[in-house]
């Protein structure tokens, strides 16, 4: 898709300007991520890198991890992620690495519903949805640790 509009538009304008709060000293590739939640309510998160370097945290788990922190893990719906250099304002369409996409599978478990996943590039012109089961086939489950403690009660 491109240029997208409503609802999918501001999530990844939140996740544009949540951009501008990447920590990434090391990389210099700042990226924004912003979660929606089925209320509409917006929790974004950025790149927060360390000066150990493997200790560093992507955007998207940034904002997975807020939204936990709210008690609004299991109304996760949606989730835009954009980057790019530093100091550049464009930058390419990019996909949530290895690790978020397990995050995300288990917020997705969490949930009971599947996450959109709004991928655009740096001006957000360009938009890409996929879903985690096409981002992460086969995916390593709540379940398969023969527990259902993941999901919430109600
Ligand atoms: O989807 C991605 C890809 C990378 N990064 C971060 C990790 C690191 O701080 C920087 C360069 O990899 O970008 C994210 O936050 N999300
Ligand atoms: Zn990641």
């Amino acid at each position: 898709m491109s240029r997208a509009e409503g609802p999918i538009s501001q999530l990844i304008e939140a996740a544009r300007m949540a951009r501008n709060n990447g920590y990434a000293p090391y990389s210099r590739f700042t990226v924004g991520a912003a979660v929606r939640l089925t209320d509409g309510e917006i929790i974004a998160g950025a790149n927060f890198e360390n000066a150990s370097l493997g200790l560093s945290l992507c955007a998207e788990t940034v904002a997975l991890a807020a939204a936990n922190a709210q008690g609004r893990l299991a109304d996760v719906e949606a989730i835009a992620v954009t980057g790019g250099p530093a100091d550049a304002l464009d930058g390419p369409v990019i996909t949530p690495c290895g690790r978020c996409r397990q995050i995300l599978n288990e917020a997705e478990q969490v949930a009971g519903r599947s996450i959109s996943i709004y991928c655009a590039d740096g001006k957000g012109s360009t938009v890409v949805e996929h879903s985690v089961a096409a981002l992460l086939p086969f995916a390593f489950n709540p379940n398969d640790l023969g527990t259902t403690s993941h999901r919430k009660a109600r």
